[in-house]
């Protein structure tokens, strides 16, 4: 654990410790007895950040997000840092807390893999986004005019701002999404397979899209991903995940070109992609082209 941790040591003065997760673990009781979903994680995450949690399915990625969204309970110390004011966010406070922008309190949203389940088939596009700041009232003019210019912001056309949720595809809903997690100016956005469920071609528009909202907004964002492709795309420093526990973090890069841990290697191997250097022969899938050129920079042809 904690290799390649000098140069981001260096990286990180002068900034600001979002969240701070010491010896955080989470267990859920079944038949076959007590399981560890998170087992003593420590994760620091600093203002303007782009970090990925990457590991396999089952690997306790998405349960990591949930206690930093607020919505898992779990044993171990989680600080915030805000202005300066550092508070402890214990299981009891709310997520609603966590989630909406209170002054002087952190403010972390969180886009899941479905936007179904998130957004209100019912609703127009604004109305989604507008609800998110209004916080259950009825938006104010100027609330809707701000849902419109976020909507705008991520891709979505002014003439589909009124289309309904259900009207819209998977790729404009997760847009959808994002605008409405961006309303609310997180400290933190969590984006958590925000781009598996979509088509490959949706899928690099959700990417490239979030690749320009980091630069251009500055936001602080952690990306939970099972592909070291993604990471690449999105994220400059990563923790590897396996059974709950962080078995390598340091810079991406760094990771995927000289991965120290025996899991990180194995996850690597199995991504024969990362190899590929030439043109895209003319049998091979779409995907791993795809792939290819976020790993590589190489247009595909
Ligand atoms: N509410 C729950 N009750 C019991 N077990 C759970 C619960 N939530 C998660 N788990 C288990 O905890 C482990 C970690 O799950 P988690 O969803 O965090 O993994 P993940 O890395 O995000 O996987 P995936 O990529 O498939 O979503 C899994 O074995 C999962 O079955």
């Amino acid at each position: 654990m904690n290799i390649h941790r000098e140069e981001d040591a260096m990286a990180q003065q002068d900034r600001e410790r979002l969240v701070e997760l010491k010896n955080v673990v989470v267990e859920f009781e079944s038949s076959g007895g007590t399981f560890r979903a998170l087992d003593e994680v420590d994760l620091s995450i600093w203002r303007g950040d782009h970090l990925a949690v990457v590991g396999e399915s089952g690997s306790g990625k998405t349960t990591l997000g949930r206690v930093l969204v607020g919505l898992q309970p779990f044993r171990g110390e989680f600080a915030s840092e805000i202005g300066g004011a550092r508070s402890a966010l214990t299981p009891a406070r709310t997520s609603r807390q966590r989630r909406q922008r209170v002054p002087g309190d952190i403010s972390i949203q969180m886009v899941f893999q479905s936007s179904e389940s998130s957004l209100d088939p019912r609703w127009t596009a604004v109305a989604a986004v507008a609800e998110a700041t209004a916080r259950g009232k009825r938006p104010s003019a100027a609330q809707r005019a701000e849902a419109e210019r976020y909507l705008t912001l991520v891709g979505i056309p002014p003439h589909r701002h009124r289309a309904k949720a259900s009207e819209l595809s998977g790729g404009q809903r997760q847009r959808v999404a994002i605008a409405r997690a961006l309303a609310l100016k997180p400290d933190l956005l969590i984006c958590d397979e925000a781009t598996s469920a979509l088509d490959v071609a949706t899928r690099a528009s959700i990417i490239t899209l979030l690749t320009e909202l980091k630069h251009d907004l500055g936001v602080t964002l952690c990306v939970i991903t099972h592909d070291f492709t993604t990471a690449r795309a999105l994220s400059d420093t990563c923790i590897v995940m396996k059974s709950g526990r962080i078995v390598e973090q340091g810079a991406t890069a760094q990771i995927i070109s000289n991965p120290q841990a025996e899991y990180s290697q194995q996850l690597l191997a199995a991504v024969p992609r990362l190899q590929v250097t030439g043109p895209r022969p003319a049998d091979e899938p779409l995907m791993s082209a795809l792939d290819r050129t976020i790993l590589t920079g190489q247009k595909s042809d």
